[in-house]
């Protein structure tokens, strides 16, 4: 068998650690997908579409590091354009493939299908480049290494997205066979000069310090360091709060873990330790409107040592050169106990069982799954009131929570969390998704019925966008009501010729105890999805959703300035 640039590009995938990855068949892709079929290493995984394949890709880095999704030219891959701009924003390497334009066409005067119709074909690539930290084009065989292990080894060390498109006539060309994966994971040295001046200064500043207290930030994942800083607050002996993006990135079970750091909506006694502590330790954060509550609540200045992914800045003065991990290892090699802000007793918040014969409610549905929650769960919520469902409930040692805050498009949750069970089946898989999210991807669904993924589904059916409401109401946030628990019946046809595909199932909820029923039944149902939609008023969301809703309509309404 001729070794080729496909079955190059399969082996990498390999290497890096892909079990899996995700497509959709399009002519300028068939026969790159033969040859990642030919080579074999990682399954190839099949989506609705290129939208959801892009965010599946994305869910699948969340569990295992990183991903690929393979897509065809322009109608393809500019839909997978979103989950780029997701995958960057929320700091995941995924390497969006996509097949292209035969080799000889380029500078042909060729009008290709699928194009927007002109003679030059590098409008993707351009495009591309936008929101990836390394974009290239194939169009000869000789170069397909360099260009392959370029995008690889750049999305590995920068947690960003990559893109690669090949042109169809290249994929089956012959090829040298790769080297050494370690050479696509090499980092540089950190600087030891410039480590050790952020060592003495940070120390200097801790030393002066009373009141001191941890905030784990929303790129501290992406950082690699969650052990590293379950280590310094383990030698602080203080408070450690998380922003609503990082939650699940720091044990809730360990002793100084004192809830969500969300200024105003903060968990009860949150707020008062970071903004009453005068010194906080920021780690890797990202203040954006929402983080920061329309800005009314950032921490930062004089009183904070920030850690970022690679820079810290302390009392004034700002160095780099290394990895934030190398870093809080040697702060914590010499960090001073401080655990003079560590007074009471963290009590999470409790929601008390309702009468299960009464309609159901956000509160007894959010109670409900935070018991189902596990140390093996991970607990998917999307945009929207799921948001602060999830910020709220308190987790076992060992769960996690994906939240998409940062890009936030409605409906990545469920791709994202086809993608995540498809990377960790060990794992029990639980996602919280808005009715009007659940309308833009439902269709991938069918796809966790076709791959029987036994993932629990909780629909909120509040018949409509009661996020956008709480901003800013309009006719524009009421939609369409469906019938979604009915759509397993549709998804259920089972793949021709085989047992499997079938096994979806649809269940409705509107007490407590229906739910409660639901869940039961949802946990036997080991060969396929559970969706059970629970119908819920529309006033019934949380408070903190409407009071966070106002101030960031505030932030949306600014005056414009020097007018
Ligand atoms: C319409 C929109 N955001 C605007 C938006 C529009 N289009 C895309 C792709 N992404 C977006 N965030 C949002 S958050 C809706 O309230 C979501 O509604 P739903 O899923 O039903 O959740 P809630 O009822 O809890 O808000």
């Amino acid at each position: 068998m001729t070794y080729t640039v496909g079955h190059y590009l399969a082996e990498r995938l390999t290497q890096i650690g892909l079990k899996h990855h995700f497509a959709v068949a399009g002519d300028y892709n068939l026969v790159l997908l033969d040859q990642l079929i030919e080579q074999g290493g990682t399954k190839q995984i099949y989506d609705c579409n290129e939208l959801n394949c892009s965010f599946a890709a994305e869910g699948y880095a969340r569990a295992n590091g990183a991903a690929a999704a393979v897509v065809t030219f322009s109608v393809g891959a500019i839909s997978a354009m979103n989950g780029l701009g997701g995958a960057y924003a929320e700091n995941l390497p995924i390497l969006v493939i996509s097949g292209a334009p035969n080799s000889n066409d380029h500078g042909s005067g060729h009008i290709l299908h699928h194009t927007i119709g002109g003679t030059e074909y590098s409008y993707q690539m351009e495009m591309a480049k936008h929101v990836t930290c390394a974009a290239e084009s194939i169009t000869s065989a000789e170069v397909a290494p360099d260009k392959i292990d370029h995008v690889i080894r750049t999305m590995l060390r920068e947690k960003k997205p990559a893109y690669l498109e090949i042109a169809c006539n290249i994929s089956a060309a012959p090829c040298v066979r790769p080297g050494p994966v370690s050479s696509l994971h090499a980092h540089p040295r950190p600087d030891e000069a410039s480590l050790k001046a952020a060592l003495d200064e940070s120390l200097s500043f801790l030393n002066k310090a009373n009141k001191v207290a941890i905030l784990v930030g929303t790129k501290l994942r992406a950082a690699e360091a969650l052990k590293e800083t379950v280590e310094l607050a383990d030698k602080l002996g203080c408070p450690v709060t998380v922003m609503a993006a990082a939650k699940s990135y720091f044990p809730e079970t360990h002793p100084g873990f004192r809830g969500v750091y969300w200024g105003s909506v903060s968990s009860p006694g949150a707020q008062e330790i970071i903004e009453g502590a005068d010194a906080v330790i920021s780690l890797a954060p990202v203040w954006n409107d929402y983080s920061s509550e329309g800005w009314t609540s950032i921490i930062k200045g004089g009183k904070v040592l920030e850690i970022d992914p690679d820079r810290v800045t302390v009392n004034g003065k700002t160095f780099d050169g290394f990895r934030l991990k190398e870093f809080v290892k040697a702060l914590t090699e010499k960090a001073p106990k401080k655990s003079a802000a560590l007074t009471s007793e963290y009590k999470p918040v409790m929601l008390p069982k309702a009468d299960p014969s009464k309609p159901l409610s956000n509160d007894e549905m959010t109670r409900q799954i935070n018991e189902l929650v596990d140390g093996n769960t991970t607990l998917f919520a999307e945009t929207g009131d799921s948001w602060f469902n999830a910020v709220r409930m308190h987790l076992p040692e060992g769960a996690k929570v994906e939240t998409e805050m940062q890009w936030g498009h409605i409906g990545w949750s469920v791709p994202s969390m086809f993608g995540n069970a498809t990377a960790s089946p060990e794992r029990k898989h639980i996602l919280m998704v808005g009715d009007g999210s659940f309308q833009l991807t439902a269709q991938e669904v069918a796809q966790m019925v076709r791959y029987e993924l036994p993932v629990i589904i909780f629909l909120v059916n509040n018949h409509g966008y009661v996020i956008e409401i709480a901003i800013h109401d309009g006719p524009y946030n009421y939609i369409q009501n469906w019938d979604y628990a009915a759509l397993m019946q549709c998804f259920n046809q089972g793949v021709p010729g085989k047992e499997s595909g079938k096994y979806g199932l649809g269940l409705h909820a509107s007490t407590g105890e229906e739910l409660a029923e639901a869940i039961a039944k949802a946990k036997k149902n080991t060969r396929g999805p559970t969706l059970i939609e629970c119908k819920l008023d529309r006033a019934d969301c949380t408070k903190a959703l409407v009071q966070w809703g106002k101030t960031v309509a505030a932030a949306n309404s600014r005056k414009q300035q020097n007018v």
